[in-house]
């Protein structure tokens, strides 16, 4: 079965109502190609809005964080329930930003992503190494043990989709060279392979995620085990249509 190519943009804290109706109105009045599957995640303030705005029906909503409780005294946090109210099926979990800035591990990454999952919530997964993982020639064993933490709480794999961002290339200009990314997607697959099963090997999306614009999108999207993008900074410009439409 051929896997369909999966485009998510995460906003991250960029934007305000003006920005972001920019933003969807240059995806409402674009062609995009459509075999991609589409997913933009807003700060969780403009989810509604955002989700008002948008006229594309394959394009999505996503949120960029949901907790792993059903509601109670949780300041700040967003219930699975919540983003369901406002039609939001797709969440972004383990950023590294996340893990780095807010302190999120393994094990409370898996645990939210298996809240997600069991509300019927989708999950793009994401993994990666830094720089010295990189540099000690450690990072498909890094990698192997992000994902190892997750399969101990998860069974149901075909709501997720895994993102491999490496640390070093989210927002520096710096990409992977396309050997590079397709090594460790090559790796993550045969990893659930190997731990999983064929079947989810086989039908899991592996997205590259890391100063991918679009220039470089295209020879990326070639490579076998590269079945889309998380895009960051490029997600606010209008060259994230070239990326959506890096298979045309
Ligand atoms: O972190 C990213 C997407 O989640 C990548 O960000 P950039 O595309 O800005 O490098």
């Amino acid at each position: 079965m051929a896997r369909k190519f999966f485009v998510g943009g995460n906003f991250k804290m960029n934007g305000t109502r003006k920005d972001l109706k920019a933003i969807v109105d240059n995806l409402n009045n674009a062609q995009l190609d459509p075999n991609a599957e589409v997913v933009i995640a807003p700060p969780a303030l403009y989810l509604d809005f955002v989700k008002q705005n948008l006229q594309k029906p394959n394009v999505e909503v996503a949120a960029q964080n949901v907790f792993n409780k059903p509601n109670g005294a949780f300041t700040g946090e967003i219930s699975a329930t919540q983003l369901l109210d406002l039609g939001v099926k797709w969440v972004i979990l383990g950023h590294s930003e996340r893990r780095n800035e807010l302190g999120e591990s393994d094990e409370f990454i898996a645990s939210k992503t298996k809240y997600a999952l069991d509300n019927g919530i989708s999950v793009i997964w994401c993994c990666g190494e830094s720089k010295d993982t990189r540099q000690a020639g450690e990072t498909i064993k890094f990698v192997e043990n992000q994902l190892a933490a997750l399969a101990k709480e998860i069974n149901d794999w075909k709501n997720v989709v895994i993102a491999y961002e490496p640390i070093w290339a989210i927002g520096t200009g710096l990409v992977a060279t396309k050997e590079q990314a397709q090594e460790v997607h090559a790796a993550i697959r045969s990893w659930l392979k190997q731990n999983v099963s064929d079947k989810v090997a086989e039908e899991t999306r592996i997205l590259y995620g890391g100063s991918v614009n679009a220039k470089n999108c295209k020879d990326l999207a070639k490579e076998q085990d590269i079945d889309g993008f998380l895009v960051g900074g490029a997600s606010l410009k209008p060259e994230f249509v070239d990326i959506i439409n890096a298979n045309l």
